[in-house]
């Protein structure tokens, strides 16, 4: 029989080994800040003043704790060559926290991407087939987040914006639109414009063109184009994580994987009315813990209907629709008639929708 020695005992060594746990915490006054760029499987791609390096995240933040665009202090190897980790000891403070939740009846809630501003919505005008529902969950995630929207039309090539645009005249959203003509991509000039000094993040279905505006936005970057199935008329997720990309005349792009859901129910129904300033004001006659939708009793935006004006329709229309895509219901969508854009909607790079 075999007999058993010291070898045959496999003692797993303690994280920390046998040093002393100190109970004051570091004050890390050595840290650097930068800025995340992307994330994969549990590593950080971090942008310090000096250059790139990959780092971890101190046990103490937690998982999750840490998105794209967060600004971070970090500590140990900040020397960026190859196979070094450094470590993300803290997060600043963020201006803005775009977030989706898993599913629409209270799923679990994700932080997507920190600190951007503007939230570019890029949606094609055909192949595939634009769809206002989605665009619709996308301005009332940038709302909640408090961003700022900019419609991005690609593939102007093979249908015109006007019908899709009818949608979001009483909304005011500017918009810019692009196309590929000679296998150029061209009318990014107002794109540029838009995006100036600016954090944008990029969302959109897969298979939009999203990638192929970032590779035309910035060189080098190299986004993988892919192709729109034939079957199912979709395109292929070609994309994998968030990536944040800084632009050649100023600012900085997040390109975000093709986005298929965007579930909101973390949103709150004053949130959504928030961002239409003259209806919020209505609302305030609403019974409490109103829906505002269409169905509400005593909702005081029916009785407002009685004697609006057509663009004043139009807005209660455009908020409905919202508040239904942000509670998965589905509604008709209604083309809208072409109004005046709204003031304090901001000034567009080429228009208002
Ligand atoms: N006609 C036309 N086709 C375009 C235009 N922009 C992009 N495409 C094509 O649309 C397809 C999808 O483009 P991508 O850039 O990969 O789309 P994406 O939104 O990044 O998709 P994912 O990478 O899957 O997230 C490719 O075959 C592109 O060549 C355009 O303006 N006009």
């Amino acid at each position: 029989m075999r007999e058993f020695d010291e070898s045959d005992v496999r003692i797993r060594p303690r994280r920390g080994g046998t040093k002393p746990r100190s109970k004051r915490r570091p004050e890390h006054a050595e840290a650097q800040w930068g800025t995340v760029t992307t994330i994969d499987r549990g590593r950080y791609d971090v942008l310090l003043p000096q250059g790139g390096v990959r780092a971890v995240t101190a046990r103490e933040l937690g998982r999750g704790a840490v998105v794209v665009g967060d600004r971070v202090a970090v500590v140990g190897d900040t020397s960026g060559r190859a196979g070094t980790l450094a470590r993300i000891v803290r997060v600043a403070e963020r201006t803005s926290l775009l977030r989706r939740t898993s599913e629409d009846t209270g799923g679990v809630e994700r932080a997507l991407v920190a600190n951007a501003d503007q939230m570019v919505i890029v949606t094609a005008l055909a192949d595939p087939t634009p769809r206002t529902r989605m665009v619709d969950r996308c301005l009332v995630a940038a709302y909640d987040a408090g961003m700022d929207a900019l419609l991005c039309l690609t593939k102007a090539d093979l249908a015109p914006p006007a019908d899709f645009l009818a949608n979001y005249e009483p909304l005011g959203v500017r918009w810019v639109s692009s196309a590929r003509t000679d296998g150029e991509i061209t009318g990014l000039t107002a794109l540029r414009e838009a995006l100036a000094d600016r954090t944008s993040v990029l969302v959109g279905h897969s298979g939009v063109g999203k990638s192929t505006l970032v590779n035309a936005l910035v060189p080098n970057a190299s986004r993988r184009v892919g192709d729109v199935n034939a079957v199912t008329g979709r395109g292929r997720h070609t994309s994998t994580s968030a990536l944040l990309l800084e632009l050649p005349g100023g600012g900085w792009v997040i390109d975000t994987p093709g986005v298929r859901s965007f579930g909101l129910a973390h949103v709150e129904v004053a949130d959504v009315v928030g961002a239409f300033g003259d209806l919020a004001e209505i609302t305030t006659a609403c019974p409490p813990g109103c829906t505002h939708l269409s169905d509400a009793p005593g909702c005081a935006l029916t009785v407002y209907l009685r004697t609006a004006t057509p663009l004043g329709a139009d807005r209660v229309a455009s908020l409905r629709r919202l508040l239904a895509s942000r509670s998965g219901e589905s509604v008709s969508d209604t083309p809208a008639m072409p109004h005046a854009p709204i003031p304090g909607a901001g000034t567009p790079p080429e228009g208002t929708a």
